[in-house]
C-alpha cells in the first residue's frame, strides 16, 4: 500500500466518514426558535412561496445551493464504476464549491436504467436547488442529458466535465501558446479522447480561434476520420478527411497534445515527433497520458500541464466550476451561456499574468516563486482572486446577455 493511498483513505474515514456535513444558519435552541423554524412559523414562508415561487430565493437556501449529480459512468479516468463509487468525487466537488465559493453543494448519485429515467429524476428535483452541476457522466449520453435538462429546468445546468474543463483548458492553452510564441489560429492540435471533456474542449478552442481543420481527435479506434462508420454524431463533427489513422500519424509536427482519455497513452517517442516548442496538457485523472517527469526528460522545449495538484500547471475544472456558479447564482441566471463561459476563459487567462500573492505561494510547500511562464500558465486553485474575478465577469456577462433575473450587479459586488 503506498503512503498516499493510505493517507487518502484515512483522510476520507477520519475523524468522521466523508467530507461534508450540514450546518445550521438559524438558532434552534428555544421553543420560540422552534416555533419559527418549524411549526407553526414555517407555514408563513410556505404560503409565500406557494403564491410566488421566486420567494424560494428569499426564504430558503435555494439561491446558494448546487446539486452535484452523477451516475458514475465516467468517474475521473477510472471509467464506469457506478453511482455509489462516484460519491467520494461528488463529495469532493461539494467540498470545493464550499471552500472556494461558499456555495452549499449536495452530492446526488443516481441509479437509473435509461437516459430518460436519469433526465426525469434530475428534472423532478431541480427546483430544490439554485443550480445543477452534472459530473462524471460519460459521452455520448452526457450531451443529450445536458441538452434536455437545460430545456426543462429554470436554473443553470452545467456539465462540469464538458464546460468547466473546456474553459480552463482554453485559458491555459491561450497562455501556453503565447509563451511558446505560437498562434491559436495556426496551431495544430491532437486530442486523445473524443468523449465529454474532449469534444467540449475542442469546441471551445474553435470558438476561441483554433481552426477546425487543424484539429485531429482520437478515440479507442484511432483517428476520427470521414470514412469511419462507427462514430456518434458528436465525433462526426470532428472527423477529418484524412489518410492518417494512428496517434503517430497525427502527432508528427503537431503543436499541441491534449489528453482527455486515460493513463500512459502518450510515449516519449510520440512527443519527440511534435513540432518545436509544443504544449502538452495530459489531463486524465488521476494518471495523465504521460508523466511530467518523462515528458521533461524527453524534451526541454515543452510546456506541460496535468489535471493534478502535485505538478505545475494544473489544468483542472476546479479553476472554474465554483466560481462560474457563484456568478450565475448571484444574478439568478437561468442558464450558463457561451457569453458567460467566454468571460470565464478571459478572467482565468488574464489572472495568470498578474503577480501572485504570498498567500498562494504559502499553500505550495517548497515553491518560492510563481510567475507567468512555462511552469505557470494558469492561476492556482488557492488563488483568492479567482472568486471575485471569475464570478464578477460571469455575472456581468449573464446580465449583458439577458439570462440574469437581476438587472444589475448587487452594490459593491465582489469589490
Ligand atoms: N483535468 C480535468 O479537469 C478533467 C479531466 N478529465 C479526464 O478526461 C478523461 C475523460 O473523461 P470524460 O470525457 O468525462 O469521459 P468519457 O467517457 O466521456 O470519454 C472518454 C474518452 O476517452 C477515450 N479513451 C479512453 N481510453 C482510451 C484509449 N486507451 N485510447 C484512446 N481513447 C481512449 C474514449 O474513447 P471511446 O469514445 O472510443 O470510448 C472516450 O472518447 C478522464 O481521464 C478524466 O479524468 C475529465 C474532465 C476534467
Ligand atoms: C477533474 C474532473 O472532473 C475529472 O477528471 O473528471
Ligand atoms: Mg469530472
Amino acid at each position: 500500500m503506498t503512503d498516499l493511498r493510505q493517507q487518502a483513505l484515512d483522510y476520507h474515514e477520519f475523524p468522521v466518514p466523508g467530507k461534508t456535513a450540514v450546518c445550521l444558519t438559524k438558532p434552534a435552541r428555544t421553543s420560540k426558535d422552534l416555533a419559527l423554524a418549524y411549526s407553526p412559523g414555517v407555514a408563513e414562508p410556505v404560503r409565500e412561496i406557494a403564491s410566488n415561487p421566486s420567494d424560494a430565493y428569499r426564504y430558503t437556501n435555494k439561491g446558494n445551493t448546487v446539486a452535484v449529480i452523477s451516475n458514475g459512468t465516467a468517474i475521473l479516468g477510472l471509467g464506469n464504476l457506478g453511482p455509489l463509487a462516484s460519491k467520494p468525487v461528488m463529495e469532493g466537488k461539494a467540498l470545493l464549491f464550499k471552500h472556494f465559493a461558499n456555495i452549499d453543494a449536495t452530492d446526488i448519485e443516481v441509479k437509473h436504467r435509461t437516459t430518460e429515467e436519469f433526465i426525469n429524476t434530475v428534472e423532478a428535483i431541480a427546483d430544490t436547488f439554485g443550480g445543477i452541476n452534472l459530473e462524471d457522466i460519460k459521452a455520448p449520453e452526457c450531451f443529450e442529458i445536458e441538452r434536455e435538462l437545460i430545456e426543462r429546468c429554470a436554473i443553470p445546468v452545467f456539465h462540469d466535465d464538458q464546460h468547466g474543463t473546456a474553459i480552463v483548458t482554453a485559458a491555459g492553452m491561450i497562455n501556453a501558446l503565447e509563451i511558446q510564441g505560437k498562434e491559436l489560429c495556426k496551431a495544430v492540435f491532437v486530442c486523445m479522447g473524443a468523449g465529454a471533456a474532449a469534444i467540449a474542449c475542442m469546441t471551445m478552442l474553435v470558438k476561441c480561434g483554433a481552426q477546425r481543420e487543424n484539429i485531429y481527435m482520437l478515440d479507442r479506434q484511432g483517428v476520427l476520420h470521414t470514412r469511419r462508420d462507427d462514430m456518434n454524431e458528436y465525433k462526426q463533427l470532428f472527423a477529418n478527411n484524412t489518410d492518417k489513422r494512428t496517434l503517430q500519424d497525427v502527432i508528427a509536427g503537431a503543436d499541441v497534445f491534449l489528453g482527455l482519455s486515460g493513463p500512459d497513452l502518450l510515449t516519449e517517442e510520440d512527443i519527440k515527433l511534435m513540432a518545436d516548442k509544443p504544449v502538452i496538457f495530459a489531463c486524465s485523472n488521476p494518471d495523465p497520458e504521460i508523466k511530467p517527469e518523462l515528458a521533461h526528460a524527453t524534451r526541454q522545449d515543452l510546456i506541460m500541464g496535468t489535471g493534478r495538484s502535485d505538478y505545475p500547471n494544473q489544468v483542472n475544472n476546479v479553476l472554474c466550476f465554483p466560481f462560474i456558479f457563484r456568478g450565475a447564482l448571484d444574478v439568478r441566471a437561468t442558464r450558463i451561456n457561451d457569453e458567460m463561459k467566454i468571460a470565464a476563459v478571459k478572467a482565468i487567462a488574464d489572472l495568470a499574468k498578474e503577480p501572485v500573492p504570498d498567500s498562494v505561494l504559502a499553500a505550495y510547500e517548497g515553491v518560492t516563486e510563481m510567475k507567468f511562464g512555462a511552469d505557470y500558465v494558469l492561476p492556482k486553485p488557492m488563488d483568492p482572486r479567482l472568486l471575485s474575478r471569475i464570478a464578477k465577469a460571469v455575472a456581468q456577462a449573464a446580465i449583458d446577455s439577458g439570462v440574469a433575473q437581476l438587472t444589475e450587479l448587487p452594490d459593491g459586488y465582489m469589490d
